[in-house]
C-alpha cells in the first residue's frame, strides 16, 4: 500500500473558454512552456489550449488529440489529458488521456445544456482533491470525468442569470431530492482498508443475524461491507439488504452485494463485487449507471485490465494464501499479488485467508495501488466480530505508519 504522501501539481493552463473568450494572451505561453509543464504532474487543456500552446493548427480529431497529447507530454508533464468537449461531430465527450506510454480515449456522454460554465476548473480540482485522498492519476482522472457528467446532467435545466452560458452545480449532491446524502460521489479507495465480506453459513453455525454481524464489523472498524450470501433465498437476502444498507450508510459505509446485480438495484446497495464468471463488469456499469461501486475478482494481470476497460472501480486479488471459505480457489500468493497490484490500473484489495497474524505481511508489501484487505473467516468465523475486527483493524494500522516511517 501507498502511504506515502506526495504533493502533486494539476496544471489547468487556462487561457481559452469553450465559450471561445481568451482568458489569458499569448504573452503567457512561454511560461507555460518553460516553467509550469516541466514541473506538472498533470495537464489538463482543452482543445483550443492545447493547439495554443503547441502553436499548431485546430484539433479536429481524436486522432489530432492523441498526437497532441504526445507532443504536449514531450513538454514535460508526466500525465496529459486533452480534453474534446468541443470536437466537432461527437456524440459522446471524449478526452485523450496519455501516460507516457499508453494512450486512453475516456469516454462520457454528451450532455445537451447552456450550463457548462466552470466545467474546465472543476475537472482539474477534482482531479486534485482525488490525487489529495491519496488516488493514483488515472482513477483520480475517471473520478473528476464522471463527477462532472454527473453534475452536468443534474443541472442541466437550471437557469441562473441572463448569458448565454450558465454555470453548473457543483454541489448538486447535497441537494438531491432534498435527502441527506450518504455516500460520497464516485468511490474512496481509502475505504477499501478493511473490507468485510459476510457469509451466511457462517452466521448461522454462531447464530447471529447478517445486521448484527454487519453492526459488530462495523462497530470493529471495518471501513466497507460486502454482503456475500451464497446460499440466502432472494426474498431473505433483499430483506437483510435492505436492513443492512441503512445500518451501513447511517456509519457513512458503502454497501456492495456480492454476485446479485438485481439485489443491489432493489435495496440501492452502493455497488457490487463480480467475479470472473459473474455478471461482466461492463454489463453491470450498464445497468448501475456510473454511480455505483464495481469492484471485480482478478487474478492475473489480463483479467485487472479488462477490469479496468470494463469501468470497474476496483480489482480483489486472491487468493493471497489459501482458504477454506471459497472452494477451490487458486492461490495466488503474495508474488502474485504484488504482480496484479504493480499492472493494475485500478485500486487493489488483497483477500484469501488473510487474519490477523498475516495482514502485517501483506501491507507492508507497500506495494503500489494496494488498499487493504477483504477477510470473511476471521471476522465472521468466530466468535466475537467486534473483537476481531478491532485486532485486524489495529494491526492495519501499526503496518501502516510502518510503512510510512519506512518511506520517510
Ligand atoms: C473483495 C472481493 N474479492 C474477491 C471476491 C471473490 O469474488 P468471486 O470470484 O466472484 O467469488 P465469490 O465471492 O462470488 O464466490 C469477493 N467476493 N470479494
Ligand atoms: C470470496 C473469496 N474470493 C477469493 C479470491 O481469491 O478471489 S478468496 C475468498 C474467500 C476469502 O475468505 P477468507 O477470508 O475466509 O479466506
Ligand atoms: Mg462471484
Amino acid at each position: 500500500m501507498n502511504f506515502q504522501f506526495e504533493a502533486a501539481l494539476v496544471v489547468d493552463p487556462v487561457m481559452v473558454s469553450t465559450s471561445g473568450d481568451v482568458l489569458a494572451g499569448p504573452s503567457i505561453l512561454a511560461e507555460f512552456r518553460e516553467e509550469l509543464l516541466p514541473m506538472a504532474d498533470i495537464i489538463t487543456p482543452n482543445l483550443k489550449e492545447a493547439s495554443a500552446l503547441l502553436g499548431c493548427q485546430q484539433l479536429k480529431t481524436v486522432s489530432d488529440m492523441r498526437s497532441a497529447a504526445k507532443l504536449l507530454h514531450e513538454m514535460g508533464p508526466r500525465y496529459v489529458i486533452v480534453k474534446g468537449g468541443d470536437l466537432p461531430d461527437s456524440l459522446d465527450a471524449v478526452d485523450v488521456f496519455f501516460d507516457g506510454q499508453d494512450f486512453y480515449e475516456l469516454r462520457s456522454s454528451r450532455i445537451k445544456t447552456r450550463n457548462t460554465h466552470g466545467t474546465g476548473c472543476s475537472l482539474a480540482s477534482c482531479i486534485a482533491a482525488e490525487l489529495a485522498k491519496g488516488s493514483s492519476m488515472l482513477p483520480a482522472v475517471k473520478v473528476a470525468k464522471r463527477y462532472v457528467e454527473t453534475a452536468l446532467d443534474y443541472s442541466k435545466d437550471i437557469a441562473i442569470g441572463n448569458g448565454t452560458q450558465g454555470p453548473f452545480d457543483h454541489i448538486f449532491r447535497l441537494k438531491s431530492n432534498g435527502q441527506k446524502s450518504h455516500r460520497q460521489v464516485g468511490f474512496n479507495p481509502s475505504d477499501l482498508f478493511l473490507y468485510a465480506v459476510t457469509d451466511s453459513g457462517m452466521n448461522e453455525k454462531w447464530g447471529r443475524s447478517i445486521t448484527d454481524a454487519v453492526k459488530a464489523a462495523i462497530e470493529g472498524g471495518a471501513t466497507i461491507v460486502q454482503l456475500r450470501e451464497k446460499d440466502a433465498e432472494t426474498h431473505k437476502f433483499l430483506e437483510a439488504a435492505k436492513a443492512c444498507c441503512e445500518i451501513c450508510h447511517s456509519h457513512g459505509i458503502p454497501l456492495l452485494i456480492n454476485d446479485r446485480i438485481d439485489i443491489a438495484l432493489a435495496c440501492d446497495a452502493d455497488g457490487v463485487h463480480v467475479g470472473q464468471s459473474d455478471m461482466p463488469a461492463s454489463v453491470a456499469r450498464t445497468l448501475l449507471g456510473p454511480e455505483k461501486i464495481i469492484g471485480v475478482s482478478c487474478k492475473t494481470i489480463e483479467q485487472a485490465h479488462q477490469a479496468w476497460i470494463d469501468g470497474a472501480d476496483y480489482i480483489g486479488c486472491g487468493g493471497v494464501y489459501p482458504t477454506n471459505t471459497k472452494a477451490n480457489n487458486l492461490t495466488v500468493g503474495l508474488e502474485g499479488l504484488k504482480t496484479v497490484c504493480k499492472a493494475s490500473k485500478l485500486p487493489v484489495v488483497a483477500i484469501g485467508g488473510i487474519n490477523a497474524s498475516n495482514a502485517g505481511s501483506v501491507m507492508e508489501t507497500a506495494v503500489q495501488n494496494l488498499k487493504g484487505v477483504a477477510v470473511v473467516s476471521a471476522l465472521f468465523d468466530r466468535e466475537c466480530i467486534l473483537t476481531e475486527t478491532r485486532k485486524l483493524h489495529a494491526v492495519l494500522k501499526t503496518a501502516a505508519s510502518m510503512t510510512l516511517q519506512r518511506t520517510h
